[in-house]
């Protein structure tokens, strides 16, 4: 046996919380070495956070970063007997490198900087670095005179290199290399690399982890090696939430797992390993062998220290730990809401509640996170404590234990009725707010509305109508949009208000609830109540918002909240009459299902009108293509009127791989030519098409006697023949 102890973590960093961050890295250090660690790994660009973005560019990011490693340094506690690999910015050559920087005896042993940048979705590396595509080649990188004067080293290496130990041999493959069909820890295991050490920055999307752990357990299981996961967690400034999981996996099993969703600011894994596990598994895999022996070698940095042991145990397999979405909606919306306000520095969150789905939704995440904050209070958190105190404007004295009531502390609710609302969800908005433990307001705003239809007075002579009363299209929007603009000015107000008059500092960031999909349709208004500080639910789909609320009622204790599974979602803006109740669905002029399959088409499958139309026309085949030509051209006429309402929509918390969010994720035009000639010509020729085929088919089976299936089948896609243009050319 040659035991090996790693320690990595998860790291709750702050873009350019250079004090912060340095306190949170030399934590998780001490606890990786009061554990008896001898490698502690630690999150992609942990010294300044990997979410500064430009103020990468910024020459003082790099001095404040290299002011953190020189304290790192100076302290020879910190990397006696124990390597420290710690992501910062290098600039080589005057080129900027993502990079670990890897410490030990209060010395530089290397910096291995990126060689793949993420650059897809949410990630823009590419923006601020280069990545290091010299393969298996290293250069002199001279340190800077502070850091020579203190660790008596003038330079160090730099590139894409192995670190040897005495007794082993390890690098690093940074987080985006992991994704890569031709990831680092391939060639490098096969040259010998024993343990690779993954710093990551790797946001939350709804079930992803999957993904993240297949990788990780096909890295190992296949070349065998042990594989060291760390990563950010939490909100480090932007819609991202970083969702941890720090893991250490061996020969393809995990043997150590940390948490996905956390309030805890630090938290570190440990693992002993057997080296002799991993060293058995290769070399009796003959195969592998062979192609080890033509592997060529990287260049290796010696790192003169011993790292195993002969004394004591194993760590044993453990399962994985995996939520579902319904949880994952709960506890990461949850963090990030926590993450944001302790960091805002305001006193609570304000919610206007209205008593349907998505505010029910929202109310329910504030609601766990009061109940995360009650049990991390209760193990001690000290952290969590004080900054519940903070937010609370509680004394020191205040340790929250009942959710309810540090809700009432912190979260603010309002019915916004006007006369189109109904008792139905009046009552229900009562109720959720009792369930959370919110304290709650119903404020009449009719006399807001009212005053806006006299205002309106001073300059015409005509009133508007509402559809019902016999007004047009026009006259019904600008009734409706008036009262949904209104509640916005009204919650703003409230926001800035309720505390001051219950005697407290400060004032509450008010809370959106515009859904993925209504943003993608535009069913909203612009500037209404889907103007808000920040939105917990933007990037989740109604259909897993149910699912979330189904699961919330029954295993959080909000009962109150099932209540909304079965009302049919309605914005209440028109007049109930005995013949017309305004609808989502209806009004939208489709269901949320479809929604759901028009976003993932659009911008998962990356589908414009035509290919979407050609898609869904084999996928739905229950409905003809005349059917499904209508529908994609509805979806594409709305989401076009539409779009620049995503211009100005809430930062919300990024969940869903089709979030239409404009200002990070989904970048498209917005002012579009709503009539897309030419798409839509296209889509009506195959429309055309398919009849013409239609027409002929049945005639000849009309000829031929043995022909008894009347169905009309959908034709296969391209298999059309004809005159028109063939979109398979
Ligand atoms: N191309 C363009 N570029 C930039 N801005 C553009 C624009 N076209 C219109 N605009 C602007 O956008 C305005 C139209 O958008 P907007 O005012 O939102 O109004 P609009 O989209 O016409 O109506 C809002 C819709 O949201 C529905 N809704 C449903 C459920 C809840 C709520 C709610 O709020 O509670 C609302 C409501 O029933 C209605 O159908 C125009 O008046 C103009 O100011
Ligand atoms: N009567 C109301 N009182 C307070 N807030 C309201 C009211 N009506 C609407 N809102 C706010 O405006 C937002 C958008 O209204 P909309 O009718 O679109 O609701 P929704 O998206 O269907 O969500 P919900 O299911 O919460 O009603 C709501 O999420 C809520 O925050
Ligand atoms: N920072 C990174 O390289 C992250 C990219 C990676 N594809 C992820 O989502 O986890």
């Amino acid at each position: 046996m040659r035991l090996i102890t790693v320690a990595t973590c998860n790291l709750n960093q702050w873009a350019l919380d250079f004090k912060g961050n340095l306190e949170r890295i030399i934590e998780s250090i001490k606890i990786a070495k009061s554990k008896g660690a001898i490698y502690r790994l630690g999150p992609e660009l942990e010294i300044p956070g990997y979410g500064c973005e430009d103020h990468f560019y910024e020459q003082d990011t790099m001095l404040h970063s290299w002011q953190s490693l020189m304290a790192l340094l100076k302290d020879p506690e910190l990397t006696r007997d124990i390597i420290v690999d710690v992501g910062m910015p290098v600039l080589h050559k005057n080129v900027r490198y993502n990079c670990r920087v890897i410490l030990s005896d209060q010395r530089i042993v290397m910096i291995c900087p990126k060689k793949a940048l993420a650059m897809d979705g949410n990630y823009r590396e590419n923006r601020w670095f280069t990545p290091w595509l010299k393969s298996r080649t290293t250069e002199i990188f001279p340190l800077p005179k502070v850091i020579a004067d203190i660790v008596g080293q003038t330079t160090c290496v730099i590139g894409d290199a192995i670190i040897a130990t005495r007794d082993t041999a390890i690098a690093n493959e940074t987080c985006e290399e992991l994704f890569l069909p031709n990831s680092p820890h391939i060639e490098m295991g096969l040259d010998g690399v024993e343990m690779i050490a993954n710093g990551s920055g790797s946001h939350h999307q709804l079930r992803k982890l999957k993904q993240r752990v297949d990788l990780i357990t096909s890295a190992t299981s296949k070349s065998g090696g042990i594989y060291l996961y760390a990563n950010q967690q939490g909100c480090d400034g932007g819609r991202l939430y970083f969702d941890g999981c720090c893991m250490i996996m061996v020969n393809g099993e995990c043997v150590a797992q940390g948490s996905q969703f956390s309030l805890v600011d630090v938290e570190v894994i440990t693992a002993t390993i057997d080296l002799d596990e991993v060293r058995s598994a290769r070399a009796s895999f003959m195969s592998r062998c062979a192609q080890a022996t033509l592997t060529k070698e990287f260049p290796r940095v010696l790192c003169d220290q011993h790292l195993t042991t002969y004394k004591g145990s194993a760590s044993q397999p453990i399962p994985i730990k995996y939520i579902t979405p319904a949880e994952e909606i709960g506890f990461g919306p949850a963090c990030w809401l926590w993450d944001y306000l302790r960091r805002s520095g305001l006193g609570g969150y304000f919610l206007p509640l209205s008593g349907g789905a998505d505010s029910a939704a929202t109310a329910a995440i504030v609601a766990i996170m009061c109940q995360l904050v009650v049990l991390d209070a209760g193990k001690g958190n000290r952290q969590v404590i004080a900054d519940a105190q903070r937010i609370a404007g509680a004394g020191p004295d205040y340790i929250p234990t009942n959710a309810k009531e540090f809700a009432s502390r912190i979260f603010y609710t309002a019915y916004l009725g006007t006369k189109n609302s109904s008792d139905e969800t009046r009552k229900r908005a009562a109720e959720i707010a009792a369930d959370v433990g919110a304290v709650h307001k119903e404020v009449d705003i009719e006399e807001v509305t009212t005053a806006f239809g006299s205002m309106f007075g001073q300059v015409s002579k005509n009133q508007p109508r509402f559809k019902v009363h016999g007004g047009s299209n026009r006259e019904n929007l600008a009734l409706q949009n008036v009262q949904a603009r209104s509640r916005m000015v009204a919650s703003y107000h409230l926001a800035s208000l309720l505390l001051w008059d219950h005697g407290r500092e400060g004032s509450l960031l008010v809370l959106g609830s515009a859904n993925c999909d209504e943003s993608l349709r535009g069913y909203m208004t612009k500037y209404d109540c889907s103007s808000a500080d920040i939105n917990p639910i933007g990037g989740i789909s109604k259909n897993d918002l149910r699912i979330f609320i189904e699961w919330a009622s029954r295993e959080r204790n909000i009962p109150s909240i099932a209540q909304v599974l079965t009302a049919t979602p309605t914005a209440e803006l028109e007049p109930v009459t005995k013949e017309y109740v305004q609808s989502d669905e209806a009004d939208m002029g489709m269901t949320y299902d479809e929604l759901s399959v028009f976003g993932k088409l659009r911008k998962i499958h990356k589908c414009g009108p035509v290919s979407m139309y050609e898609r869904l026309v084999s996928e739905w085949s229950h409905l003809e293509p005349p059917k499904v030509a209508e529908k994609v051209k509805r979806f594409f006429y709305y989401y076009s009127i539409n779009r620049h309402k995503m211009t100005t929509i809430t930062p919300s918390y990024h969940a869903e791989a089709y979030s239409p969010d404009d200002n990070r994720y989904d970048h498209r035009p917005f002012l579009y030519n709503t009539k897309w000639d030419t798409q839509f010509a296209l889509i009506d020729e195959l429309v055309q098409r398919w009849k013409s085929n239609q027409l002929k088919e049945n005639s000849d089976s009309d000829s031929d006697p043995s022909h008894t299936n009347l169905t009309p089948p959908v034709m296969p896609l391209g298999s059309s023949t004809g005159t028109l243009i063939d979109r398979h050319l």
